[in-house]
């Protein structure tokens, strides 16, 4: 692509250059680049401007202040979106249909659960989260829930060349305030819920709030849909902000109204839902057990319907998903007959949510293995032990990944709100104690990691699997 095609009228004597690629780090930068220079939590990005020209790179998009010499300064006030919205128009096509969902939590299963149904109903599918970009042939790792700018949108375009026409994404928080999912067409946006989570990086929960709202304030396609999960407190905000830029709304839920959860009764492996929609009344055998599955499985059912999809065939195909790596995955049985979990919960509100979902199937006691990730939000430590003693038996505060963190502290801001927990460090001793503990009647619930293959410990990943290492014990 021309540059003076990319930027019109603004490229001067550099508008026949051709542009190679869009890079955000100046060392990625190759001749004839657009580098976007950005004001980063740790560094300032416009500093490696010259550094970035000094690579080739042929324009730079940044704000009026900073200093552009030997490249085309493509001036924005934010200029994060503003690369965005150019580096979409290089990359694109890109499939047709593409749906985001924020959320604290769910946003990944919501994501997983739609491209299954999608898939089901014959469209060739894909996600982007936490698990990494998912198709039916596989997963590939990006390393973040919302992969910078680039990563997404090249990835997205890739899809597209595979024939994948339908794309789900998890757009996180931090990747909604970074603008990391901007500049493509957004069909259907949808909320799971709102609790506390990554305050370390916005500081209050209106900050928080405010930055999940874009996706439906500002991401959203205006003539978009928008579905929400209306028994969260935060839905009736989001309901407020899809009418006000006048979005076509699907509620859903005990208190939604396009598919209405009418009861849900927990099975051996699963649920049984009675769903109202339209004014007809379906049953659902839901293979997924836990009362948080519905909730994402009926906003999976939203965007599927909200993107053109018939009701009664969506609702029909939710009894064929397949559960979601990590997210109550029930991974053993031990000696003793106990059955054992590995679920992600890293929020004072999922751990509840986890907890009230196994208790159902827990004759015994619940034993939770759990501990807090460092560089995260320190305040909802003392809360997760709080509400871990609240919500089950048997407590072992052990560690998740402690990052540049002392352990022993992230441990000790935990168990001030879990005094009678057992502290065993070492996260596979702590797996092998709740497992050996448990009776017959009991169930073993090891929450923080799900599907995570590491244990980040300084600046080193060492090998570490929740799964392996729960059925290696239990063995
Ligand atoms: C706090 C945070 O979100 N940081 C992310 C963010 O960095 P930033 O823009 O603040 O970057 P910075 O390091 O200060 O640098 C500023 C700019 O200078 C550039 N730079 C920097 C150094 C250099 O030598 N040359 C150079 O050009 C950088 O590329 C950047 O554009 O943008 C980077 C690229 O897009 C991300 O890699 C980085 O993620 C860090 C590693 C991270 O840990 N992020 C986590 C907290 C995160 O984003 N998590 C969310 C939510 C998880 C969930 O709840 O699901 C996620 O979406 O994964
Ligand atoms: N709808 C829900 N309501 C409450 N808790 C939930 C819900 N969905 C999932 N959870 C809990 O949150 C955990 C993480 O779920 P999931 O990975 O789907 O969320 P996420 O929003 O993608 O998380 P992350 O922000 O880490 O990417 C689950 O393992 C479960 O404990
Ligand atoms: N996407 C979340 C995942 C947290 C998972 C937990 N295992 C931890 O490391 O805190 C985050 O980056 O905050
Ligand atoms: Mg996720």
């Amino acid at each position: 692509m021309r540059l003076g095609t990319l930027i019109e009228n603004d490229a001067g004597s550099l508008a026949e250059k051709t542009v190679t690629g869009f890079a955000l780090d100046h060392r990625k930068v190759a001749a004839g680049c657009v580098f976007g220079a950005f004001q980063g939590a740790r560094v300032n990005g416009e500093d490696f401007i010259p550094a970035a020209v000094e690579n080739g790179a042929l324009a730079v998009v940044a704000r009026a202040e900073a200093e552009v010499d030997g490249a085309v300064h493509i001036v924005s006030e934010e200029p994060r979106r503003q690369f965005a919205r150019l580096a979409a128009k290089f990359y694109g096509p890109f499939p047709s249909t593409t749906v985001a969902i924020t959320g604290t939590n769910g946003k990944t299963s919501t994501a997983e659960l739609t491209r299954q149904l999608w898939q089901l109903a014959g469209h060739p599918s894909a996600s982007i989260g936490t698990l990494g970009v998912t198709t039916r042939q596989g997963q590939v790792s990006t390393g973040l829930t919302t992969p910078d700018i680039v990563t997404f949108l090249s990835n997205m375009a890739g899809l597209e060349r595979e024939g994948v026409t339908h794309a789900s994404f998890e757009a996180s928080s931090h990747g909604l305030a970074q603008y990391r999912t901007e500049g493509l067409p957004v069909s259907a946006a949808a909320f799971t819920n709102l609790s506390r989570d990554h305050l370390d990086y916005h500081k209050t929960m209106e900050a928080y709030f405010d930055a999940k709202m874009r996706l439906f304030r500002e991401v959203v396609d205006p003539d978009g849909s928008v579905v929400v999960w209306m028994d969260d407190p935060h839905s009736a905000e989001v309901v407020a902000a899809a009418r006000d830029r006048g979005l076509k709304l699907l509620t859903v839920g005990r208190g939604g109204d396009t598919l209405k959860l009418a009861a849900q009764e927990p099975t051996h492996l699963g649920q049984t839902l009675t769903i109202e929609a339209f004014g007809e009344s379906f049953t659902v055998k839901l293979p997924l057990i836990g009362a948080y599955q519905a909730a994402n499985a009926l906003v999976s059912a939203g965007l599927v319907i909200a993107t053109g999809g018939d009701t009664a065939e969506t609702l029909g195909h939710l009894a064929r998903v397949v559960p979601v790596r990590g997210r109550l995955e029930r991974v053993a049985l031990s000696k003793a007959g106990a059955p054992i979990y590995v679920d992600y919960a890293h929020t004072p509100d999922a751990i509840e949510a986890a907890c009230e979902a196994l208790r159902p199937h827990t004759n015994g006691d619940l034993h939770i293995v759990f501990g807090a990730g460092g560089d995260r939000d320190t305040g909802k430590r003392k809360p997760m032990g709080e509400t871990a003693t609240r919500c089950a038996d048997k407590i072992y505060v052990t560690d998740d990944n402690p990052r540049s963190e002392d352990p022993a502290r992230i441990r000790a801001d935990v168990l001030e709100g879990a005094p009678g927990a057992l502290e065993i460090g070492d996260r596979r001793e702590a797996i092998s104690a709740a497992i050996s503990a448990a009776g017959p009647e009991d169930v073993v619930l090891i929450a923080g990691k799900g599907h995570e293959q590491g244990q980040i410990v300084g600046d080193r990943t060492l090998p570490f699997d929740d799964v392996g290492t729960a059925r290696e014990v239990a063995a």
